[in-house]
């Protein structure tokens, strides 16, 4: 696939105020980076950038919060940040104004600043010209290494690209080289597997994906909302109510077009999402109102391994379960593992992506045995419908 951007190639960095959009939306536990991949794939530009006498400061988005939220700031990321890099990163309380601009200025070629979570500001989802500005008078230039923000349009991701000169971080143009070269032509039949929890900003986006797959597996919380559809009790599980109509045309759709739609059959469930927490096995049809269902069963990982047994290809994001507690990691380790044999094997080609989901594989052990494991979960869902990704579009533009 041709690259039509500049990339760090083209860029003299010397004692420039360099702003990198990297993705540090990794998954934490009480404080702690409990995988650290994107930090890892982030690296190579910040220290590229740092030993060509740059001064790199680094802006984020951090999970979801609704303003500015002490549990949900950077701070503790950034010292993850500092320990991968075997560098010292400094930390700014906030990512605009003075207290930004003080930290900036007091930076010296080499230097590696992270400001605090870009989201603390609404200007920053909306793409606010104001915010944009005040982001952009911190930098001289601006380069997104964020592949896996890149479907969001968002201040850091994309509006800075129309102020600054801009160019494509290192894991950027790495992520672009490797799907395009496992996924731009791929080896019929394809299968997606897509589960976790974010139904709602990806529900949508199945019924295109439906068109580039010959069967999509549906697991995690993302099932639920189908299981309802098709009229099935599925207790105090996470369901999106008011998605129900759209996983319902989903499946319409899908049987009109000759597609295979597969959901679980059976289900692990428990009262309480935490470790060891008294769960059973039960059939789909047999969930009860007290039950959350926090894991595929056996007959669904059969069902999904033998799929995997006629396929050439598989796409995969999200967890089958919520597999940070034990034993809900079950479904998604099984599968995983059986994606990995028939890779060794020359079966299978795998492609998986997802903050949570190389977590996940992460604990199955797999990702050195999958075709290509990708950072990015929502943006390589749709960087595979074939939509535009407008951090990525914006570099081209310049
Ligand atoms: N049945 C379930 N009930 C509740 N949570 C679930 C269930 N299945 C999976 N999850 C949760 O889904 C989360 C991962 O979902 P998500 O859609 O964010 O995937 P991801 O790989 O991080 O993708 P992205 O990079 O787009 O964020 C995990 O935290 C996991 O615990
Ligand atoms: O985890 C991700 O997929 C990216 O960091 C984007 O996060 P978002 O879905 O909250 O925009």
């Amino acid at each position: 696939m041709s690259q039509s951007f500049r990339t760090l190639d083209h860029v003299d960095v010397k004692g420039q105020r360099v702003l990198v959009r990297v993705d540090l939306n990794v998954p934490v536990e009480n404080g702690v980076v409990t995988d650290a991949t994107r930090i890892e794939r982030a690296a190579p530009a910040i220290t590229e950038i740092a030993d060509k006498g740059g001064k790199v400061i680094l802006l984020s988005h951090f999970g979801r919060p609704k303003g500015r939220d002490p549990k949900q700031s950077l701070k503790p990321v950034a010292a993850e940040v500092a320990r991968v890099l075997k560098r010292p990163v400094k930390f700014a309380d906030d990512c605009i104004g003075e207290v930004a601009e003080k930290a900036v200025a007091a930076m010296k070629p080499g230097d590696i600043l992270c400001l605090e979570n870009t989201r603390f500001y609404p200007g920053e989802e909306k793409n606010d010209p104001q915010f944009v500005a005040a982001l952009a008078k911190l930098g001289d230039v601006w380069v997104n290494d964020a592949f896996s923000a890149a479907h969001r349009a968002h201040a850091s991701t994309e509006g800075l690209g129309h102020l600054l000169p801009a160019y494509a971080g290192r894991s950027l143009q790495a992520e672009l080289e490797a799907l395009g070269k496992a996924l731009d032509h791929p080896t019929r039949p394809v299968a997606a597997i897509v589960g976790g929890a974010k139904i709602s900003s990806k529900l949508d986006l199945l019924g295109n994906l439906l068109q580039k797959v010959d069967v999509l597996i549906i697991g995690g919380a993302m099932a639920n909302t189908f299981l309802m559809a098709q009229g099935k009790s599925v207790g105090r599980s996470l369901v999106e109510r008011d998605l129900v109509d759209t996983a319902q045309k989903i499946m319409d759709e899908a049987k009109a077009a000759g597609r295979e739609i597969v959901l679980p059959v059976d289900a692990v469930v428990a009262e309480k999402l935490e470790a060891h927490a008294p769960s059973r096995v039960v059939a789909i049809d047999d969930v009860e109102d007290k039950d959350m269902i926090l894991d595929i069963g056996p007959r669904s990982i059969e069902q999904a391994v033998s799929v995997l047994a006629r396929v050439k290809t598989l796409v995969w994001n999200g967890p089958f379960g919520a597999f940070e507690i034990e034993p809900f990691d079950n479904g998604t380790v099984e599968v995983a593992e059986a994606a990995a044999e028939l890779t060794a094997a020359g079966k299978l080609v795998t492609v998986a992506g997802g903050g949570d989901t190389v977590a996940a594989l992460n604990v199955a052990g797999v990702v050195e045995r999958f075709t290509y494991v990708s950072a990015a979960g929502g943006a390589f869902l749709e960087w595979m419908e074939g939509k535009a990704l407008p951090g990525v579009e914006v570099l081209r533009a310049q």
